[in-house]
This record gives structure tokens, C-alpha cells and sequence, in this order.
């Protein structure tokens, strides 16, 4: 029960106030952008959002967070449309200042988005102070209450939420508090199996003007078309990224297909 652990530990770190929080100005260094996210998922190609994860707890390192910024950087320039850091230092190697870096950058043009498990509104704040454009909300991790809570403070904040589902029952309670970004995870984050057919069969229970994002295990063209097919506007790619011997090839074709 993977989540499980990373949940308490979450909950335990922000009950006690010894969140990682150097390294991320005390006011936002630069403007929101409410809707930024949104607006570059919606476009005639699949978007890659393309993500910066140091490391997993299924597959061990997989990038040096000092050379995060670097690969944000050739991500913005190769045709990512957008790029998700992970804000997570435990499990995932990647920290707040890192987002904040990456976020503040120039050359980094591209919305950004804070991908940590927010259990805490305190971490929607930190994620706005970082300079990001956007936060994931895994409703997995959540109660209805507490989903609700962290929802209203990210989008008060004039931040994009991508909310991540698992399940038609998740669906439902992103529907509920009123998602207009919703991501459909092809990883089961209590095993850690993967299986795109779970973005193919929950794609349709999304009404057509929510943006959809298909998450995880994604690593070929002939993926990106399955997805594009079932009608999905981006799709949320690591692992293969991280991997790839040439990543402006890898992203180039990940990046091109039509929907
Ligand atoms: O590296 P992959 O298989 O391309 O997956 C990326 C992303 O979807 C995955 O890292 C992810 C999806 N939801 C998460 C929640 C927390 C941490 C990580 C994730």
C-alpha cells in the first residue's frame, strides 16, 4: 500500500510543520496565470506534459535533481507544452525549491505544475508561492470535506488544478466539486501496475468540456494514438523522457500526434 505510507507520512509532516519550505520565496515572485494550464492542454496536437522526477519508488533514480532545471529547460524547448515537477523529496527526490526554480525561470515559458500529495491547504499556498501555474489533487488521497477544501484554496489562489482519478467512483467526486482539468491515472499508485486501459475506458465519462489528461506508462507514438483516439487532450509522461538517449527525438514524436 504504497499511498498509503506516502499519505502518512504526508499528514504526519504537515501536522508537525516540518515541511521542506527553503529554497521558495515568502511572496510570489511572478504573476498567476489562472487558466494557463488549461489553455495549453486544449490545442490540435496531444499536449505532453512533460515531468521532472528525480526518482520513484517502483524504478529507483531516474534524474539528479540538480540537473532538473537543465531538463525542464530542453523539455520547454523540445515540445513539452507544459511541465510537472515533482515537489515530493522522500519518495519522488524532487523538493519545493525545485518547482520554485523551474517556475521562475525565463526560459522555462511553459505552464508549470506542483506535483506533490496535498493533504494539507498549507501546501496549495506554498505551491502558489513557488511560482507554479498549477497543482495536481489526487481525490484518492482525500475525503469529500478535505478534496473540497484543497480545491477552493488552489483555484482561490488562481491556480489550474488537474485532478487526478483512478476510478468511475473518482470521476464522480471530481465532477461534484467541479474539475475543469481532470487527469486519469493509467498507474495504480497502491501496486504500481500500469495499464492504459483504464484512461480508455473512464475517457468517456467525462463531459466535453473538461480537459483530459491520461497519466503515466505512456511510452511510444502508437500510445499516444490509442489515447488520442479515445479522445484525450494531453497525456503526463516521466519515465520514458527520463530514459530516452534523445530526448528532443522521444518528445518530438510523443509530441506530434493529432487528435
Ligand atoms: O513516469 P510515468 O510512468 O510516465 O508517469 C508520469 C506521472 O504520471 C506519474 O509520475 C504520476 C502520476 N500521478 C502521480 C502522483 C504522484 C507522483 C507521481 C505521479
Amino acid at each position: 500500500m504504497y499511498l498509503d505510507e506516502i499519505l502518512v507520512h504526508k499528514r504526519a509532516v504537515w501536522h508537525n510543520d516540518t515541511a521542506l519550505t527553503a529554497g521558495v520565496p515568502q511572496r510570489r515572485p511572478v504573476p498567476v496565470r489562472p487558466g494557463a494550464l488549461r489553455e495549453a492542454l486544449r490545442k490540435d496536437t496531444v499536449t505532453v506534459i512533460a515531468e521532472v522526477k528525480p526518482k520513484s519508488p517502483s524504478k529507483g533514480a531516474l534524474w539528479s535533481a540538480e540537473r532538473g532545471l537543465a531538463l525542464a529547460r530542453d523539455y520547454a524547448a523540445f515540445g513539452a507544452g507544459a511541465i510537472s515537477v515533482l515537489a515530493d523529496d522522500r519518495f519522488f527526490g524532487g523538493s519545493p525549491a525545485l518547482v520554485s526554480q523551474i517556475a521562475t525561470d525565463e526560459q522555462v515559458t511553459v505552464p508549470v505544475m506542483y506535483k506533490d500529495f496535498l493533504v494539507d491547504p498549507r501546501q496549495a499556498e506554498l505551491a502558489a508561492r513557488s511560482g507554479a501555474d498549477a497543482v495536481l489533487i489526487i481525490v484518492r488521497a482525500l475525503d469529500d470535506a478535505g478534496f473540497r477544501e484543497l480545491f477552493q484554496t488552489a483555484t482561490e489562489l488562481g491556480l489550474d488544478v488537474l485532478v487526478e482519478t483512478f476510478t468511475e467512483e473518482e470521476i464522480g467526486r471530481a465532477l461534484e466539486v467541479g474539475a475543469r482539468i481532470v487527469g486519469i491515472n493509467n498507474r495504480d499508485l497502491r501496486t504500481f501496475q500500469v495499464d492504459l486501459e483504464n484512461s480508455v475506458r473512464l475517457r468517456r465519462l467525462l463531459p466535453e468540456e473538461v480537459v483530459t489528461v491520461s497519466e503515466s506508462g505512456i511510452g511510444s507514438a502508437d500510445d499516444v494514438k490509442l489515447l488520442a483516439e479515445a479522445g484525450f487532450d494531453a497525456i503526463l509522461v516521466g519515465e520514458t523522457l527520463l530514459a530516452s538517449a534523445d530526448l528532443a527525438q522521444t518528445l518530438g514524436e510523443l509530441a506530434g500526434v493529432r487528435r
